[in-house]
């Protein structure tokens, strides 16, 4: 298939990763959670706004019992030089016992699993894990255990797939880098 470059305001991106290939990894992390997970009723947290395709396909691919819900961080001015990130919003049910799969579309410098995953820790769980779509390890400014990485990315802004520029390209079934 022809993919031509993408427009986005001010920039150009080109192909990247072909959809044919980004739900064929998902496919692999899935059967692994499904296998890693059975009986153990898994609790997936997407993390708003960016993860909503990764998380739609991989539930597709789940064959154990499991449950979703969706969280948004809130927001943030100065995150490149503080690393501040702000609590936990919209998660209404308890975490207490349960075993809970974050869901990323993207961890980049880090800062955001990093500062999420011990505000699900205070919460009791029985375990806390992270599936990432993509990961940019060369990027990352802290030490990460991302247990299910579904593609590792070079350093490069990517867009598509749920990810955006300053809001636009969500909608694209690929993922493209910028030129
Ligand atoms: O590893 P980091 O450097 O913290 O970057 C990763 C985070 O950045 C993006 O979220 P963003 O704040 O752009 O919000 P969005 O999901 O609504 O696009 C992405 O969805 C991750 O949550
Ligand atoms: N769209 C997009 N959002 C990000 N957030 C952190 N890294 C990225 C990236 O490469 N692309």
């Amino acid at each position: 298939m022809n993919h031509p470059p993408v427009t986005l305001h001010d920039k150009k991106f080109k192909i990247y990763i072909q959809e044919r290939k980004i739900l064929h990894s998902i496919e692999v992390v899935a059967a692994r959670l499904s296998h890693e997970y059975r009986d153990k009723c898994p609790l997936f947290l997407s993390v708003l706004n960016g993860s909503f395709m990764f998380a739609s396909d991989l539930m597709k691919e789940m064959s154990i019992d499991c449950e979703i819900s969706f969280i948004r961080l809130s927001s943030y001015s100065d995150m490149g030089s503080t690393g501040q990130v702000k609590e936990i919003m919209g998660l209404k049910e308890s975490i207490k016992y349960r075993h809970v799969v974050v869901v990323e579309d993207i961890v980049d410098t880090g800062h955001t699993v990093a500062a999420l995953l011990p505000q699900l820790q205070s919460q009791g769980p029985a375990s806390v894990e992270v599936a990432a779509l993509l990961v940019k390890p060369e990027a990352h400014e802290h030490q990460l255990d991302i247990k299910y990485p579904v593609m590792e990315i070079g350093n490069d802004f990517v867009v598509g797939y749920g990810l955006d520029y300053n809001g636009l390209g969500r909608n694209l079934r690929d993922i493209y880098k910028v030129m």
